[in-house]
């Protein structure tokens, strides 16, 4: 696993996260120069690959993900989303400003099993002066079948 914040004050700084690129920033997360956040280690994903306007995490649901039905709980899978579409915009904001989400919508389109490796890759379709715009998909490492597409709106901020 990638090093993980285990208290705020490991998270990078406001001055830090203006002071690069958002590529440059996913850039060093990737590198192990700046902390994956605590809810990778919850969740059980790392990012694996970035690039401008894509990038790829790896992770694994387990039981602790499930719901009361035994099967892996929806948030697993908008969680997973989420960190990589927001990911994917991150990589086209601009330095001296950042990005947080507005929506994101998610279909579960297959039944994950626990334990089982999965791929989620995202891509930027748009990144503008105040929005960005990105869409991904949760496929498995070892089936390649799609268990979860979904898109994210997300804001730009100075
Ligand atoms: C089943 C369906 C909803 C619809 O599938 P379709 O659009 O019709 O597509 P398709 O026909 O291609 O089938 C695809 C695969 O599905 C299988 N399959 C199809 N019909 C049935 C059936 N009647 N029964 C059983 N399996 C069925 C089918 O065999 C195939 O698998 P295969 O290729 O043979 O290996 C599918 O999208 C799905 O399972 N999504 C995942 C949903 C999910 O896991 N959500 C998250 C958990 S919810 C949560 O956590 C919220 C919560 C929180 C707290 C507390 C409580 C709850």
């Amino acid at each position: 696993m990638p090093p993980i914040a285990r208290t705020a004050a490991d998270l990078p700084s406001r001055e830090t996260l203006l002071s690069m690129s958002g590529l440059d920033f996913m850039q060093k997360m990737l590198a192990g120069e700046l902390p994956h956040p605590t809810i990778a280690a919850l969740t059980g994903y790392r990012i694996t690959h970035v690039e401008q306007g894509r990038v790829l995490l790896r992770g694994t649901a387990g039981f602790q993900h499930t719901n009361p039905f035994g099967g892996v709980h929806g948030g697993w899978y908008g969680t997973v989303l989420d960190t990589v579409l927001g990911c994917a915009v991150m990589t086209g904001v601009p330095k001296g400003r950042w990005y947080t989400t507005l929506e994101y919508k998610v279909n579960i389109t297959r039944a994950l099993p626990v334990g089982m490796e999965v791929e989620a890759e995202a891509l930027l379709d748009h990144a503008g002066r105040s929005t960005a715009v990105s869409h991904g998909t949760i496929r498995g490492v070892e089936d390649g079948r799609v268990y979860a597409t979904g898109s994210t709106t997300c804001i730009i901020m100075a």
